[in-house]
């Protein structure tokens, strides 16, 4: 059974706002990146998964429920963690995760301890004392984290989980979302408007821009066998790329490199012998995976430089 199914979703705002349009996927479970630009249409997507949002066209199932009709029964299935921030300054994360996980149903003593146990998966367990107030805005954000696991959900939908961290809590976030999602077993949908940044700790990328789906797909079927190779010779680009044309390898030209797919196993030692017949000063000849972001091949999701992975420079 797929984790989320949807088709033909469509969600049209008052005044003429189309938010999703014809939306039709199905995600397998594991951690699954739901991204697009800002406006994109992935809060709007998570709202009607949790049946707070109705459709205004469409199906879909999520954890093979209708969220249009069995809303509590989703909720009480998946944790969310909403955008923005709607946290009570004055009282403490213990306490405010306490009254959520009673909210869900659980009696007092299992909501406590439950509360406990989810603020110390997030690393606030020494702070869950302290008044929400004083955190900071990583800690706030690892509260709301804390709330949506509390209920133990078998989903969790996280709305742009690193919003407002500077780039090494943005960094622990993940590393958290990560760990949850493979020490809990349970399935993660996060949002980010920053594909290089999600594409690291996903099995599968969902991306949407205007409300339209761009692509659905595992992150090692988006990679795997699209690997690419970049030349970089420091003379004679032009020479190489009509050799290699004339070898029947295709390239593209960026400045002085060159990136040639990696359609076969010989390939690299062709480009090597076309370099060498040539007599071209070779500056480097690396293999690195296609960026996801290449393939999707859209500006409006923005990727912030993935590493590449090299096979090494050959001189
Ligand atoms: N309640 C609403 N009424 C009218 N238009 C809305 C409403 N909520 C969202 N929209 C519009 O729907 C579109 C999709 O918004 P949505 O918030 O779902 O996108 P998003 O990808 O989550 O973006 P962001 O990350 O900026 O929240 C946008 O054009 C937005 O302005």
């Amino acid at each position: 059974m797929a984790l989320i199914e949807t088709r033909a979703l469509t969600k049209r705002y008052g005044g003429g706002v189309t938010a999703l349009s014809e939306l039709t996927l199905a995600v397998e479970p594991g951690i699954i990146g739901l991204v697009g630009a800002n406006g994109a249409g992935k809060s709007t997507f998570i709202k009607i998964m949790l049946g707070l949002l109705q459709p205004t066209a469409g199906e879909l199932r999520v954890l093979g429920l209708d969220p249009t009709t069995h809303s509590e029964e989703v909720r009480a299935r998946v944790g969310y963690m909403p955008e923005h921030d709607c946290l009570p300054s004055e009282v403490s994360a213990a306490e405010f995760v306490t009254h959520l996980a009673r909210m869900s149903g659980l009696p007092a003593n299992a909501a406590r301890e439950r509360a406990s146990e989810a603020l110390r998966h997030v690393g606030l367990y020494e702070e869950r004392y302290r008044q929400i107030g004083g955190y900071s805005t990583g800690m706030k954000q690892r509260v709301k984290l804390a709330q949506a696991l509390a209920h133990d959900p078998d989903l969790l939908l996280l709305d742009e989980p690193t919003n407002g961290l500077d780039p090494a809590g943005r960094d622990a976030m993940l590393e958290l979302v990560h760990r949850i999602g493979n020490e809990f077993g349970i399935s993660i949908v996060v949002c980010s408007h920053l594909l290089g940044e999600v594409e690291r700790i996903c099995d599968s990328l969902v991306a949407i821009d205007g409300g339209r789906l761009l692509r659905s797909a595992t992150v090692s079927d988006m990679t795997t066998s699209r690997d690419v190779l970049t030349v970089e010779v420091a003379e004679g680009v032009d020479l190489l790329t009509k050799r290699l044309a004339e070898l029947g390898i295709p390239a593209t030209r960026e400045g002085l490199s060159l990136t040639v797919p990696m359609d076969t196993e010989d390939v690299y030692d062709r480009i090597l012998q076309a370099v060498a017949e040539l007599d071209l000063p070779l500056h480097r000849l690396d293999q690195r995976r296609h960026r996801v972001a290449e393939l999707f091949q859209s500006p409006a999701v923005t990727s912030p430089a993935p590493q590449e992975v090299g096979r090494g420079a050959a001189n």
